[in-house]
């Protein structure tokens, strides 16, 4: 297994930071005595056995590998110089060359995971401007404790990526919501709404896990089928589904690439 040396995750009280923090401990990636946070204002009551600081500066000098787990609106109040180290920024919208500049350092890297980190389910493309190997393996390494991850070679796929994995988790609970409020509408009591509709989102990731299929071949087989589920697809795309999802990936991603200033 390869050595990770220090790890310092800032903004590891918040909800990113703090599942990634969980998730290196738990699967035994890290041990505590290599893992350092930092939070702002309350110590978290956490059992990761891990050092904590309010003292970025302090943080990382001590890393060999840096995370920046702030939001967009506070990466502006982190100084820290990291010159040598690995930098790798979980913030949405940041540009690279911008964390860079601000950092110092030349081995920066972008990584969009998204919440499913935290139950080993998550799915983290992320993007390194320099051909270094091992910084390659190293933040394979971090994110495969949560999950899928793959390299992209266009910075741009990351901003766009923020809006389709990295907020991707909330759409399925979107469609899951409209399907229980038509049931709703349609006299069905809301609590059997709900149940039904929640059972529908995870039946669907469990059989698609399971079968081996694309999410293409599958929808093409309730196509073939001919039956119900058939006729509310063609519906529903008839009405505009595709271009709605392709709208609202758009407008997220132009959201992704407004949030840092100087862009
Ligand atoms: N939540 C998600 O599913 C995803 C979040 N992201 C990105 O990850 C970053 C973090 O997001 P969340 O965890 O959701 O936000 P959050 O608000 O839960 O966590 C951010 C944490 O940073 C802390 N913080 C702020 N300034 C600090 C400082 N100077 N020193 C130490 N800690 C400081 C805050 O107190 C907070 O605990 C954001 O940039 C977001 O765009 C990216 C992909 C998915
Ligand atoms: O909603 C957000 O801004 C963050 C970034 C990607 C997913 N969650």
């Amino acid at each position: 297994m390869m050595d990770l040396g220090k790890v310092g995750l800032i903004g590891g009280a918040g909800w990113l930071g703090g599942a990634i923090a969980a998730r290196l401990i738990e699967t035994g990636r890290l041990t505590p005595d290599r893992l350092i946070c930092s939070y702002r204002r309350t110590r978290p009551d956490d059992d990761l056995g891990c050092a904590w600081t309010t003292d970025n500066v302090a943080l990382a000098g001590a890393a060999d590998t840096i995370m920046l787990c702030v939001r967009p609106d506070d990466w502006p109040t982190i100084r820290i110089e990291a010159a040598d180290k690995l930098v790798i920024s979980v913030m949405a919208g940041v540009p690279l060359k911008q964390i860079a500049a601000r950092t110092k350092s030349r081995r920066v890297a972008r990584a969009l995971p998204n919440a499913a980190v935290g139950i080993g389910f998550g799915y983290t493309p992320y993007h390194l401007a320099s051909e270094d190997a091992s910084d390659a393996a190293r933040i394979e390494a971090i994110f495969k404790c949560g999950g899928l991850v793959d390299r992209v070679l266009d910075e741009d796929h990351i901003d766009y990526f923020t809006a389709m994995s990295g907020s991707g988790a909330a759409f399925p609970a979107l469609l899951t919501d409209a399907l229980a409020a038509a049931a709703i509408k349609h006299g069905i009591p809301e609590t059997i709404a709900h149940r039904a509709a929640q059972q529908v989102l995870i039946a669907a990731g469990r059989l698609q896990e399971t079968s081996g299929d694309s999410v293409s071949q599958t929808v093409q087989s309730f196509i073939d089928y001919e039956g119900t589920t058939a006729a509310g697809i063609l519906a529903m795309r008839r009405n505009g589904f595709d271009e709605i999802v392709d709208r609202g990936l758009w407008v997220a991603y132009r959201k992704a690439l407004s949030m840092s200033s100087g862009r």
